[in-house]
């Protein structure tokens, strides 16, 4: 493929119609209704309709679940542990304890009650369950509701739910899904917080429940921002744009070089690996449609790498240390030739579930903080609240707010 300038870029870039069109709110509106009026009658006419499957019951058995773990293979349990364990000593690191600050406090409480979206549509995601359940569970919420569109009886997302102990599981995915979260069915119980990646349909339904019920952020169609230069590893650069491109159509793809030449040595690579790949009919139309090759100067680069805000930025380069000091916004970022994207999939630690779409502009990867909410406890001294008070009754008074001002005054000794 061609490459363009950061200049091009930006002017097709900003007038591309993304997946929120219009008419894809409509259409995720409209269920978001319907799943509200019709409950789990809605959830099931989806289900078929979207899914293909005809289903008696929302709510999965737990010995599905068991029977799902019990059947796997010793070297895939091995790897689901490890990777467990990585993400719960990363989650315990970073995870906030209360603060106390003599006069005040902050305190962190866990939720009580979660909902996690499984994805499960062209593919399974048991490290999706690994990278949302476990910063709940550390968190310590009380109640951990998970749906999924998955339904084969034995499977390994089951499975790994087992793993963690997670009993509360519903085979409904897209929209619906989250609609089911948000506002509650005859099945499953309304949440206060709706967590977990998915495609365009989940990432919009998320988008529009928000203040009904909290989300993450909009972990949407995966995205990557390759930043490469002549030392990189062509075949390497090649299965880091196809790993993403892989997960959905809509998954987008930015590869970024001061060198025109090495960019089309990769593009070349593509064109003669694409064929061999076993999802190439996804990668294809990832690639046609959301794949930008960008060749300009280091501080252009640097520029739009921050204006895209990518969900995932990997910096190959000879000087990666500069360029990463200058990345302000990304989901998580990749340093080196050997810190691939797909270990950061599965078990560096870190949660994969990453902001998409020019939202790590403004909020962050999940972690286990997510799952807590934090108040303060003010408690001051009678000598701070009277050296204090006379500013604190002023500013009431310019506001006009004298009922505030009394309740002040009314405490202020002579
Ligand atoms: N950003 C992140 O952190 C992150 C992490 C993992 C995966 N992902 C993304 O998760 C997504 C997984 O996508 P998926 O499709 O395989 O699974 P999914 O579970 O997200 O979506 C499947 C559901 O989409 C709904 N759907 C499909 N076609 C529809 C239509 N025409 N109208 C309404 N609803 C429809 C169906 O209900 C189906 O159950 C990918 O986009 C992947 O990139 C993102
Ligand atoms: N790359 C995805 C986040 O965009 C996460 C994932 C799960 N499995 C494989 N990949
Ligand atoms: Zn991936």
């Amino acid at each position: 493929m061609k490459s363009i300038n950061v200049k091009e870029f930006i002017d097709t870039f900003s007038s591309d119609e993304s997946y929120t069109s219009a008419e894809q709110l409509k259409n995720v509106m409209d269920i978001l209704n319907d799943v509200r009026q019709n409950k789990d009658q809605a959830l099931l006419d989806y289900t078929s309709r979207f899914d293909g499957q005809e289903l008696d019951e929302i709510k999965v058995p737990l010995s599905y679940l068991k029977e799902s773990y019990e059947q796997l293979d010793e070297d895939i349990k091995k790897a689901l542990v490890t990777a467990k364990e990585r993400i719960e000593a990363y989650e315990k690191s970073i995870k906030y304890e209360d603060r106390n600050l003599g006069e005040f406090t902050y305190v962190y409480r866990p939720l009580e009650r979660v909902g996690i979206y499984v994805p499960g549509g062209t593919a399974l995601y048991p490290s999706s369950v690994l990278m949302t359940v476990i910063p709940a569970q550390v968190a310590g919420v009380k109640e951990i509701h998970v749906t999924t569109p998955t339904f084969e009886r034995n499977n390994i997302t089951f499975a790994t739910l087992y793993l963690l102990g997670v009993e509360n599981v519903y085979t409904v995915g897209g929209a619906q899904a989250v609609a089911a979260l948000a506002y509650g069915t005859e099945t499953i119980p309304k949440v206060d917080k709706i967590a977990g990646p998915g495609n365009a349909y989940v990432a919009i339904a998320k988008r529009l429940v928000y203040g009904d019920v909290g989300i993450d952020s909009i972990a949407g169609p995966s995205e990557i921002l390759l930043y490469v230069d002549e030392s990189s590893d062509v075949d390497a650069v090649v299965y880091d744009v196809f790993a993403q491109a892989e997960h959905d159509p809509n998954a987008r793809t930015f590869l970024l070089s001061e060198s025109e030449a090495f960019i089309q040595k990769v593009e070349q690579r593509m064109e003669e690996l694409i064929e061999d790949q076993p999802r190439k009919e996804i990668i294809k139309h990832s690639v046609a449609n959301n794949h930008y090759p960008i060749v300009d100067t280091r501080e252009n680069l640097i520029k739009v790498s921050n204006y895209i805000a990518a969900e995932h930025v990997s910096v190959q380069h000879e000087e990666e240390d500069a360029i990463v000091d200058a990345i302000d916004y990304a989901g998580a970022i990749f340093k080196g030739k050997t810190t691939c994207e797909a270990i950061g999939d599965y078990v560096a630690g870190p949660s994969h579930v990453l902001p998409t779409d020019r939202t790590a502009r403004f909020s962050h990867g999940l972690n286990v903080n997510d799952f807590m909410t934090s108040h303060s406890i003010i408690s001051l001294t009678n000598e701070t609240y009277q050296s204090i008070v006379g500013d604190a009754a002023i500013i009431a008074d310019r506001e006009g707010l004298f009922a505030h001002k009394a309740s002040l005054l009314v405490r202020k000794e002579d």
